[in-house]
């Protein structure tokens, strides 16, 4: 049975209050997502021991680290847990194999023990031991940071942001590197992130969060597809499936990818027959129609029903729909709504007019 979190913290800042219940799975990458200002550093910090609410409870893979009521609270040093910053925050007069040494003869572990070996493998970091900091880049220092917090061997793993000081192509070089962490590592990772781009491309589970409270939480897909949630109304508002690579089409650079029920055309991708990917899709780019459209330049038809309908303020419909049992978001005009009747229940067709694979 997967280990889980259970967390429970209530703080007053004055002008802030963090009232947060939370339950989150004890693998994979849960992010934490919201906006500025929501509380999400409060929570991490919590979690860390960096702050001590009145009331607080939390609980790790049946552990409990803090009970306000029965006045347990381990310090920071005592919790198993490895914080990633913004900033990788490295010493900048130590060697990369120096700011890793230091932290593992604090607790007096070895650097040659096969974690090590394992987790500089991981994160290819191997090759860059006797750099002195200011020689790496942006992308290999935040790759050092996240393995100096790894060789520790925590129980769970908090990264505050981890990417938000990289430009876009630091963030693309890092990216691979933490879905490779998704996959491979067996400890949970708590993520926050202001991007919905990062959310396709890491969470297994979505927590969503707002002035300080947990609007949504549960598996990538269901909080996606919450469209009572400003995460849904999001100009970058998307969904994620995840399916397999059924075959590849040199002559048109098409790739078939397989879900359960649907099936997609997508630019050709590099990933072998048979493996795993995952794919977004935009609710700005998906369009609905009453009957199947007979002639239409758009590869992706498929038959859907509609599951739920949010008119909003702007003129903007928020429709979800279940392609088989595939949860889907379309952003429509709440004109066209109108026009088309559209209604939950109904049977439509949704045109897919853009693709991409996450990883
Ligand atoms: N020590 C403190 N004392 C008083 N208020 C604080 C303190 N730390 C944070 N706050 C306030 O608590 C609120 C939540 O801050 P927090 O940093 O947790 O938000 P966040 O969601 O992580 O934001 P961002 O995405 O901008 O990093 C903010 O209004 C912040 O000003």
């Amino acid at each position: 049975m997967s280990q889980t979190i259970f967390t429970r913290f209530q703080l007053d800042y004055g002008a802030f209050q963090l009232d947060a219940d939370l339950n989150l799975p004890g693998s994979g990458i849960s992010v934490l997502f919201g906006p500025s200002g929501s509380g999400k550093t409060t929570l991490l910090r919590c979690i860390a021991g960096l702050e001590q609410p009145p009331q607080g409870f939390l609980s790790v893979n049946g552990k409990i680290w803090q009970d306000s009521e029965r006045a347990i609270f381990l310090p920071p040093y005592q919790r198993q847990v490895g914080y990633v910053f913004q900033d990788a925050n490295l010493f900048p007069h130590l060697t990369v194999f120096d700011n890793l040494n230091f932290g593992l003869k604090r607790v007096g572990r070895s650097f040659n023990g096969g974690d090590v070996r394992k987790t500089l493998k991981l994160l290819a970091i191997d090759r860059l031991l006797d750099r002195m900091p200011d020689r790496l880049s942006g992308g290999e220092r935040q790759r050092v940071a996240i393995a100096r917090a790894l060789v520790l061997k925590p129980e769970l793993l908090l990264m505050d942001e981890p990417m938000a000081s990289l430009d876009f192509k630091l963030k693309q070089e890092i990216l691979p590197f933490l879905i490779r962490l998704r996959q491979q590592l067996d400890i949970p990772v708590l993520y926050v992130t202001h991007s919905q781009e990062e959310v396709a491309q890491l969470a297994d589970h979505l927590v969503a969060i707002d002035a300080g409270r947990v609007l949504a939480s549960g598996p990538l897909a269901d909080t996606l597809g919450r469209i009572d949630l400003p995460i849904a109304e999001d100009k970058h508002a998307l969904m994620v499936w995840q399916g397999r690579v059924v075959e590849h089409d040199a002559d048109y650079h098409l790739t078939l990818i397989g879900f359960s029920g649907a099936e997609l055309h997508l630019p050709i991708v590099a990933a072998a027959i048979g493996d795993t990917v995952r794919v977004q899709i935009y609710a700005s780019d998906v369009s609905i129609s009453l009957e199947a459209p007979r002639a239409t330049s758009i590869l992706n038809v498929l038959p859907a029903t509609i599951t739920d309908i949010a008119d909003r303020l702007n003129g903007q419909a928020i429709v979800k729909l279940e392609v088989s049992a595939l949860p889907l978001l379309a952003h429509i005009t709440c004109k066209s709504r109108q026009l088309l009747d559209l209604q939950v229940g109904r049977h439509v067709y949704v045109q897919i007019k853009g693709t991409s694979i996450v990883n």
